[in-house]
């Protein structure tokens, strides 16, 4: 369990987390998101000890990380996957964390093997891609088979088997009722890994709250309509104001600016029969950008909805 209390970390004029509390906990795996700039990083290096807040506390089960006898076997951290000398086997800087805690050998080539580093082991770090020096920096944080895991970006750069093994793992963990704690950019990712999500922007929590939740506010607008009647529907609905419809399949629409109600009543009037009537669920992606939408520091100037500039064949913008 982490409980994080009036977490702030203020770098001279910069609040770069700002009152922060939540707490995380075991049995579920949370994850962590905001805008870049918003303060992730910040906060999982609090949590860790390796940043000191200007106010406020977070704990791990219960006390300050620096507390705890054994670290290792209360949190495993993955802050900075690079963290590790270039001209080191992963063997041997693993073997180096876990001599320096207590660990045995055995629990290296464990993490080894977890990891999927087995056939690689002995080769310098350096010579690593970014995914398996994430593999590496994953088998790191498991060492001391910690009962908190925090994880900063633990997918970037794997391949998909690679993510797929990441998904699994803190699946599996957090069923082991661990507390799994991760940050990601990856929405598609975050929603199918993550029970519970921990929203942060400029510094401040800005949703905590379940992954159903927090899609559920987004209101659904799109109504999915299957009717072997969609000749004679289509026009019809069509006739309501603002309404859009897109015919899908020869005997599907979706349909915009309506509701189920009135396209079932719309349907029921013209004695047409309807065999599906859905309101899709929009996507975490898309919660996630509503709430944020206000809280982004650094925005690209082709946000959702901006228009991309058109190239030139040569490839510069005209
Ligand atoms: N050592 C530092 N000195 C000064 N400012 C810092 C320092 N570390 C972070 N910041 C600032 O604090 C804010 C929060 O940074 P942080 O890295 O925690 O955000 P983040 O949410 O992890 O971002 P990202 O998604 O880009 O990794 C940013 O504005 C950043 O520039």
């Amino acid at each position: 369990m982490i409980e994080a209390t009036g977490l702030t970390k203020r770098y001279g004029d910069k609040t770069a987390v700002d009152g922060v509390s939540f707490t995380v906990r075991p049995g579920v795996v949370t994850g962590f998101l905001g805008p870049n700039g918003a303060g992730k990083s910040t906060t999982m290096r609090m949590v860790v000890g390796l940043d000191r807040p200007s106010a406020g506390s977070v704990t791990v089960n219960g006390a300050a990380y620096a507390r705890h006898r054994a670290p290792l076997g209360e949190v495993g951290a993955l802050l900075e996957a690079r963290a590790v000398h270039p001209g080191r086997s992963a063997h041997d800087h693993l073997l180096a964390q876990a001599a320096t805690h207590g660990i045995g050998r055995r629990r290296v080539q464990e993490v080894i093997e977890l990891a999927g580093l087995a056939s690689v082991a002995r080769e310098r770090a350096g010579t690593f891609s970014l995914g398996m020096g994430q593999r590496l920096g994953i088998a790191a944080a498991l060492l001391g088979d910690p009962h908190t895991l925090i994880l900063d970006e633990p997918v970037n750069g794997l391949d998909p088997e690679g993510v797929l093994w990441v998904r699994t793992l803190l699946r599996e963990l957090a069923g082991q009722g661990r507390t799994v704690f991760l940050s990601s950019h990856l929405m598609s990712e975050m929603a199918l890994t993550a029970d519970h999500l921990v929203v942060v922007g400029r510094g401040r929590v800005i949703a905590d709250a379940s992954v159903a939740e927090i899609v559920a506010r987004v209101p659904s607008e799109v109504v999915r309509v299957r009717t072997p009647d969609a000749d004679r529907l289509e026009p019809l609905l069509r006739r309501g104001a603002g309404v859009r419809v897109a015919r899908v399949q020869p005997d599907v629409l979706e349909v915009t600016g309506s509701d189920a109600p009135r396209i079932a009543t719309a349907a029921a009037a013209a004695g047409l029969v309807l065999h599906e009537l859905v309101p899709v669920q929009g996507s975490l992606e898309d919660a996630y950008l509503q709430l944020t939408a206000g809280e982004v520091e650094h925005r690209s100037a082709t946000g959702p909805g901006t228009p991309v500039p058109a190239r030139t064949p040569e490839g510069a913008p005209r």
